[in-house]
């Protein structure tokens, strides 16, 4: 049987420009453009040309290579012709293929927003497709508030849809613009309107105001629209839009809609959906939703010790989907919920073989259990788990011992009488017997620690000169200034690997040095040729 195909149809860079706090340069709509691409949809739609100036010059020239590049705009202005209407024009005008024209179906909505009448809306969405079809513009019409406007007067909301076609849209698109509308309710009413409108002709618009964006999508589909809009992670107007990254794997790989329809995502596309999303993030300047499904840090990880268990027999015990298939991978963490599978598994993971009877084996899930208890969390910093399995399988190298260490913080005023805060550390360590002291100052304690401690270390000097420090968080765990806190601290190297190490302390001082002590000592671990595998 062949495959009905689906339209992928992107709005990141103007629904997702209308999320609180994301403002895109032009340099970031550029940026975005290329990751949608990499995932193959079929159209971007840009912006809003006329707008404002970043749109205007994303519009002044094509900048998609395959999508069909789609301009965003109201339908003219009651009261003018689409001539005279500089909003109208602005996208006609632009480099955009495909222009969306949004209209509104609610009468509700036109006599109260608008304050026109429904046959003078029908006029300017009719005049303005036309105009837009007659430039060689493939037009389309995002119909606001058709749910809520078909529930008022279906009979208005499908003349809006049939006046778009009839006036050559080649799509027309129902919006759930409030996002108040429930799966059966798309249903039910997606159903309706395909009894009078072929499906491949309509498209689905959903927001989230009750997380069911993407079901709602999917009902949508599953009752006959072929045209998807939606965002990457999400972004849109106040609790965004339907999530393209959780629709596009569903689409692809769950047999209820892959058997039945086909995309422009390929399966090496598909491949890079992680990657893409995380990307995005990071140009958003924002940390990834670890739960986001398919592509989240959490997606594929298990913190259970049955679940682990089952895992390593067979990946699909616990998987709903491969995690490679979306560019994901799997991760069974150690923690207070792990067993001996768990250890097994992240053992592995730092090359070190042991036999699940061996009563180390025992020893370190018991020391990970007590540690967990007093603070420690080895589920986000797996470095210091490398640290501690070695330790307590004696096989970790005595690279350097920290005999004392000490950091004052100043207050007071300069020569030119102005306030000045100084901040100097000391740190004594021993390598081989040999006394090494360093004297630094920082930007505050633990900046002055972590360039004390790594100014001077002897023969391994040259093996850390490209550790970076990248990030440090700091938490309170009992609440309170008498409470313990933990510290966990992200570093990289020239390598490109990332790890985090932790430290815990009812003083947050001595927190922050045992997680920067942890990340020299994984830093050292990881070119010891003595610690690989050496648990055997
Ligand atoms: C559901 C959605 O997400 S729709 C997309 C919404 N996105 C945006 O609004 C972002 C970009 N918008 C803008 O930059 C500005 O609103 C502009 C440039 C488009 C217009 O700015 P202004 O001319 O100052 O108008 P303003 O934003 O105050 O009001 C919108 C006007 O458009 C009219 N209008 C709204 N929708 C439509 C429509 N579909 N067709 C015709 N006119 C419309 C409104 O009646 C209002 O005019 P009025 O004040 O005379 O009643
Ligand atoms: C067009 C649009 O963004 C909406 O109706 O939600």
């Amino acid at each position: 049987m062949s495959k009905e195909r689906l339209y992928l149809f992107d709005t990141t860079l103007r629904d997702g420009a209308q999320t609180a706090g994301v403002e895109f340069s032009l340099e970031d709509k550029i940026a975005v453009t290329r990751l949608l691409e990499e995932i193959g949809v079929d159209y971007i739609e840009g912006g809003y040309p006329g707008a404002n100036v970043v749109d205007d010059q994303f519009f002044a020239e094509k900048r998609t290579r395959r999508a069909v590049f789609t301009a965003f705009g109201m339908t003219k202005r009651a009261g003018r012709s689409v001539a005279n209407d500089p909003g109208v024009q602005a996208i006609i005008a632009s480099a955009a293929s495909a222009n969306c024209f949004v209209a509104k179906a609610w009468d509700h909505q036109i006599r109260i927003a608008l304050g026109i009448s429904l046959e003078e809306n029908l006029k300017g969405l009719r005049e303005t497709v036309a105009a837009s079809a007659a430039a060689g513009r493939e037009a389309m019409v995002d119909c606001e508030h058709f749910f809520d406007g078909y529930k008022a007067n279906p009979d208005y909301a499908l003349r809006c849809i049939r006046t778009a076609l009839e006036a050559g849209a080649r799509w027309v698109v129902l919006c759930d613009t409030n996002g108040g509308t429930l799966p059966s309710e798309i249903d039910e009413i997606v159903r309706a309107v395909t009894a009078e409108v072929p499906g491949d002709r309509l498209g689905i618009h959903a927001h989230d105001d009750t997380g069911q964006a993407v079901a709602n999508t999917l009902a949508a589909v599953n009752a006959g629209v072929r045209q998807i809009q939606g965002t990457l992670n999400g972004l849109g107007e106040r609790c965004g839009n339907a999530n393209l990254v959780t629709i596009i794997p569903t689409l692809l790989l769950k047999p209820a809609f892959a058997d039945r329809f086909e995309t422009g995502v390929s399966a090496e596309q598909l491949a890079r959906l992680t990657s893409v999303s995380r990307t995005f993030d990071e140009l958003l300047n924002r940390a990834p939703d670890r739960q986001m499904p398919y592509v989240g840090a959490s997606a594929f990880a298990t913190k259970a010790g049955i679940h682990a268990s089952a895992l390593a027999k067979d990946p699909s015990t616990y998987e709903h989907v491969p995690p490679e298939t979306v560019g994901n991978e799997r991760s069974v963490m150690v923690s207070q919920q792990a067993g001996k599978s768990n250890l097994l598994t992240a053992l592995k993971r730092h090359g070190i073989a042991i036999e699940k009877d061996d009563p180390r084996l025992d020893k370190l899930l018991k020391t990970v259990k007590e540690r967990e208890a007093r603070g420690y969390s080895y589920d986000g910093a797996d470095a210091s788990f490398a640290l501690l399995a070695h330790k307590v399988l004696g096989t970790l190298p005595d690279f350097f011992a920290v005999e004392s260490y000490r950091a004052s913080v100043e207050r007071r005023h300069n020569a030119r009488g102005e306030q000045v805060t100084v901040t100097e550390a000391v740190v004594k360590i021993r390598i081989d017997g040999e006394r090494l002291m360093s004297v630094a100052e920082g930007n505050g304690p633990i900046n002055a620690l972590d360039l004390a401690m790594r100014k001077d270390l002897g023969k391994y000097s040259d093996r850390i000169e490209d550790l970076e420090l990248v990030d440090f968080k700091v938490r309170i765990l009992d609440g309170g200034t008498g409470a313990v806190t933990r510290v966990l601290v992200e570093s990289r190297d020239g390598s490109g690997e990332r790890w985090y190490t932790i430290g815990v302390s009812a003083n947050i001082i001595d927190a922050s040095f045992e997680a920067l002590y942890e990340s020299i000592n994984y830093k050292l671990l990881k070119a010891a040729p003595q610690a690989a595998g050496g648990a055997e």
